[in-house]
């Protein structure tokens, strides 16, 4: 569990985004707040449930951001949902539970992930033993044989050293193999009724468990079979009963889902027709957000201490639409403002993985140096400002849609520019996009 401070959780967000204060100290408190009822003794520390929170604020001005990033921070599961696609007719009373079991799928991969790439190195090791063995059969390695019949680890003998050094160099990686790696398991895709999603799951566990085991002999160049066969000697490596028992407490514990569009699902906006009622999505997730449990096929999972971050733009609703008890569930409620063009350029530059560092690396490949100047920087945030005011407000989306747009030509004939020096100043910006911004008809388009 993570033990930040408020103030350290806010400075390692201010890394990735740009203002949004209120946004970002109400999730610190939260994320505080869990190693806090950790220190707590029982029966109290039972009691203390986390204080969810709804972020209020128009689209792509780091909503999604700030919840994401806190995840990664706190190592914590994380799922985003669309409240709305609860009340879609295709959905027609598929249950929220299906939240907590992505979760949990979420949990188990990035842990099966962890665990694989720390097991990595002996996994390579152990590849490497068996493309050997398919180079050279130790049955015809008669020194090998010899070796391994008299001692319990058999020496090297000077071929498989040698063809071991070759392996290590890359020299064999385009020679053709032949190897038996795992069968490919055919996953079946099964479409439940509504309400028995559970039963899906334990179906689609049997079948991957009928079909695990099977081996298949196929024909590889060694590089990729290297690739496979490490992989499929770290996935023996894990532990998936001990990651089952990580993954639940993990998401118990620490678990985070980010509900977005909860605007979306209040009464006020009710449509009539074959949308399953938006209240009754409220109450559906209300058991979820109050504290339950649901089945999952690695176990049942306990919501109380989930922590829920719901958001919507909140237009034309209120939170004071949503039905009262989610609201009692929502009680710290955070507002986020929309991005001016000074938060356009502190986007653009001066976040860890900013836009600008992004396509200055990605063109370096090419062997091009480009440079952002200030008045670059500035005439790039004033563009995305104005067509989010002409056109659709997507926030900081808009300035992916423009520096694509101003670094097209760039990138297309990257290689022409090899080894040159290109500008991006104010007459640059200007001489790709001014003209674009300025026509209505043209910015819906491209821009
Ligand atoms: N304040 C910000 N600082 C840095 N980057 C931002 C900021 N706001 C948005 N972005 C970037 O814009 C993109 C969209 O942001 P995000 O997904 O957080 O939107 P959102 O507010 O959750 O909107 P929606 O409700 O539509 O999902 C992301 O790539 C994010 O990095």
């Amino acid at each position: 569990m993570s033990q930040m401070t408020p103030q350290e959780i806010v400075h390692e967000l201010d890394k990735h985004i740009i203002g949004q204060d209120a946004a970002k100290r109400a999730v610190a408190v939260a994320l505080r707040n869990r190693w806090r009822r950790a220190q707590v003794a029982e029966p109290l520390r039972h009691e203390i449930t986390p204080k969810n929170i709804l972020m209020i604020g128009p689209t792509g001005v780091g909503k999604t951001e700030i919840a994401r990033r806190l995840a990664r921070l706190a190592d914590a599961p994380f799922i985003k949902v669309e409240a709305t696609k609860f009340t879609e007719v295709g959905y027609v009373g598929r249950d929220v539970d299906s939240i907590i079991r992505d979760l949990m799928e979420t949990a188990i991969k990035d842990l099966r992930e962890q665990d694989m790439a720390r097991h990595k190195m002996r996994a390579e090791d152990a590849a490497e033993e068996r493309i050997l063995d398919a180079l050279l059969p130790p049955a015809r390695d008669v020194a090998y044989q010899l070796a391994a019949e008299t001692s319990a680890k058999p020496e090297d003998s000077a071929t498989r050293q040698k063809f071991r050094k070759m392996l290590r160099e890359g020299a064999l990686d385009e020679k053709e193999i032949e190897i038996e790696v795992a069968a490919m398991q055919a996953t079946a895709q099964i479409f439940a009724p509504p309400g028995m999603e559970d039963l899906t799951s334990q179906i689609q566990g049997m079948f991957q468990n009928m079909g695990g085991g099977r081996r298949k002999t196929r024909k590889l160049k060694i590089a990729e079979a290297m690739k496979l066969i490490t992989e499929e000697e770290a996935a023996q490596m894990v532990n998936e009963e001990d990651i089952k028992q990580r993954a639940l407490a993990s998401v118990e514990q620490n678990g985070i889902v980010f509900l977005d569009e909860i605007d979306k699902i209040t009464s006020r906006n009710e449509a009539s027709g074959g949308e399953v009622s938006r209240q009754g999505v409220q109450r559906d997730l209300l058991p979820l957000v109050e504290g339950t449990t649901v089945t999952t096929k690695y176990g049942m999972v306990n919501t109380d201490h989930i922590l829920f971050i719901a958001s919507g733009a909140f237009h034309l609703a209120k939170p004071s639409d949503l039905i009262p008890e989610l609201q009692g569930r929502f009680p710290i409620r955070v507002e986020l403002t929309s991005l001016a063009v000074g938060d356009f350029e502190a986007i653009l530059t001066a976040t860890d993985a900013c836009l600008t560092r992004q396509y200055q690396a990605l063109l370096a490949t090419e062997g091009m140096e480009v440079n952002f100047t200030p008045d670059g920087i500035r005439r790039l945030a004033e563009i995305a400002f104005q067509v989010n005011e002409t056109t659709e407000n997507i926030g900081a989306r808009r300035l992916h849609t423009v520096m694509e747009r101003l670094l097209e030509e760039v990138s297309f004939d990257a290689g022409k520019y090899s080894g040159q020096h290109v500008s991006v100043d104010a007459a640059f910006v200007d001489a790709r996009l001014k003209n674009l911004a300025v026509r209505e008809d043209l910015v819906r388009y491209i821009l």
